[in-house]
């Protein structure tokens, strides 16, 4: 199913089929991401989403017993025919718990851009505090940057991560379930985070809960199965599917 016109598409994924062994996990999968707008992933337990994801930013290619097979093309290139740094670079992705490196803060966000050649100490230390700004950190870590980030709050961890998937000004960013450790408070400032982010970044989320798909993201793929069984930007209001209405029912 495709909605809008192909040059939106900053990613198109196309018959996408993945295995673990004889295990099949994703099942012809197609779809197509629309530019800087926030797509959510839902679906329950074990139906692909997180295999989705890490397929997009080519994770798969170290398991080795899934199979993949079928097209990833970001912005109409093949990623199979991509370096995978430059893959990394331009899709960055953000996992359940908060995961900071186990180095101070200001190493966390220079990680990536030395990784990637940056060494000059000026634009590294610009680059850190328009991000941290960017995500709302800042204020609250500027006295700490010497300091370790695992000394931080869950919710700042988790944004601190956000922060330094943007250090190298990726295009996507994928989080899978980013809130799910999270209490109210932080989960509300995640949520207005990335919908600040998305009128520069194309953001795909997975998440479990539906009022936040529902509140913050333009586009909706539910999964059941390894299969998009709908997608579009009125599925929580117009469900096309019983399966999808089922799911959301209450939403
Ligand atoms: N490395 C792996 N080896 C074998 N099977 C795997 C592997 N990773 C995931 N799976 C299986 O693939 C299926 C889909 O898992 P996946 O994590 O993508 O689902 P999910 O929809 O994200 O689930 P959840 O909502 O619970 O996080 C599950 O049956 C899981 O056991």
């Amino acid at each position: 199913m495709d909605v809008g016109s192909k040059s939106e598409n900053i990613l198109e994924i196309k018959n996408l089929n993945v295995s673990y062994g004889d295990k099949k996990i994703l099942n012809n999968i197609s779809l197509n991401i629309k530019k800087n707008t926030i797509t959510s992933i839902v679906g329950p337990s074990g139906c692909g989403k997180s295999t989705l994801l890490k397929s997009i930013n080519a994770m798969l290619k170290e398991e080795e017993d899934a199979k993949v097979e079928g097209d990833i093309l970001f912005n109409g290139i093949n990623i199979n025919n991509m370096d995978l740094d430059e893959v990394r670079k331009n899709i960055g992705i953000v996992f359940q718990s908060p995961a900071p490196f186990p180095l101070s803060i200001i190493k966390n966000m220079t990680y990536a851009l030395k990784y990637h050649g940056i060494k000059d100490k000026n634009t590294l230390e610009k680059k850190v505090v328009d991000t941290l700004e960017i995500c709302g950190l800042y204020d609250e870590v500027q006295s700490d940057l010497n300091k370790s980030a695992l000394r931080l709050s869950g919710g700042q961890q988790q944004r601190l991560c956000i922060a330094r998937a943007l250090t190298i000004n990726p295009k996507v960013l994928l989080l899978d379930e980013p809130c799910s450790a999270l209490d109210v408070k932080n989960t509300e400032k995640i949520e207005n985070l990335l919908m600040r982010l998305s009128s520069e970044y194309t953001i795909v989320i997975v998440t479990h809960n539906l009022s936040q798909a529902k509140k913050i993201s333009k586009y909706c793929a539910f999964m059941m199965e390894g299969e998009i069984i709908e997608y579009g930007e009125d599925i929580f209001s117009n469900p096309l599917d019983n399966r999808t209405l089922e799911y959301l029912r209450g939403c």
